[in-house]
């Protein structure tokens, strides 16, 4: 297995290991993150891929190893630090709230970096006027940036799930994290509009120059998007490199399809794996 080593790193993993009781969940998994590169993390089913992105934003607390965000440790920080620091995430589930508009669904993202108190909250004039103002235009750009703002006004539970997807993405973009952590983008998105949201997430890595860390089962997406990829099985790091290379392993086709079936998708390409 070739490794090829980003030059600059914004996360590092180093020996990261998490048990729930006796099942060792990660186990001593080392990964190095570029600053501006777009990173997927795939493997079969319970793989360890979510508890990776739970242990960098800190929701749960791993029993060894440490993690650096630009050389500062994480682990010893509470999750909204974390997200203070610039780490912003998306959840496997949608997380919107359906019954406001888009726009608004973008402006809850802010709430908890917003410096206003709740008496300069109050007053007709202040900083908060201003910063409202300001985050509104920021949602406004961000939806416009991903090809978005026709949805602005619209109420959020009214579109259809494949837009959803993208108001969360949008949702946790917004605030211009450093690193975002996007948990199966892809999932539940007609495959017409795989190659859309590509798209978008390419062109927001590239104006904004924002590191992607994506979990993902849909091959199609983290081939046209990933600068590198690592498959994770059973805790542990199968193959990590050019998702060209790393999708055709041998090794990897197998831990998610079995010897049989990764000898037929060799010969004619892998799109889609469930684990
Ligand atoms: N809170 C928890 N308590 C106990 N076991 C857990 C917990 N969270 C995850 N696990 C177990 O840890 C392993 C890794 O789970 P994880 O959700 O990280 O896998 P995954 O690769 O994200 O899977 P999927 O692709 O299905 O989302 C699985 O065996 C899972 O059952």
């Amino acid at each position: 297995m070739t490794e090829v080593v980003p030059a600059r790193s914004l996360l590092e993993i180093h020996k990261l290991t998490v048990r729930f009781g006796g099942l060792v969940a990660i186990n001593e998994l080392d990964l190095q993150i570029a600053e501006g590169e777009i990173f997927a993390l795939v493997g079969p089913n319970g793989a360890g891929k979510t508890t990776v992105l739970n242990c960098i934003s800190g929701l749960i607390k791993p029993a060894a190893g440490n993690i650096q965000f630009e050389g500062r440790e994480l682990l010893s920080l509470p999750a909204h630090k974390r997200a203070s620091l610039g780490i912003g995430r998306t959840f496997q589930q949608l997380q919107l709230f359906s019954s406001m508009t888009v726009l608004d669904n973008l402006l809850t993202a802010r709430h908890t970096q917003l410096q206003a108190g709740i008496l300069s909250g109050m007053l007709p004039f202040g900083r908060s006027k201003r910063e409202d103002a300001h985050a509104r235009q920021q949602a406004m750009e961000t939806l416009t940036l991903l090809g978005l703002e026709s949805y602005a006004q619209r109420r959020a539970g009214s579109l259809p799930f494949g837009a959803q997807k993208l108001i969360g993405v949008a949702r946790a973009l917004v605030l211009h994290p450093r690193l975002v952590l996007l948990d199966e983008p892809a999932a539940g998105v007609p495959p017409q509009e795989v190659q859309e949201l590509a798209t978008r997430l390419r062109f927001w890595q590239k104006e904004l120059g924002t590191t992607l860390l994506l979990i993902e089962h849909n091959m199609r997406l983290v081939q046209a998007v990933a600068d590198r990829v690592c498959v994770l099985d059973y805790g542990s790091k199968l193959a990590e490199g050019d998702p060209k290379t790393v999708l055709s392993d041998p090794a990897v086709l197998e831990a998610y399809l079995g010897r049989g079936a990764s000898k037929a998708v060799q010969q004619e390409g892998v799109s889609h794996v469930e684990g």
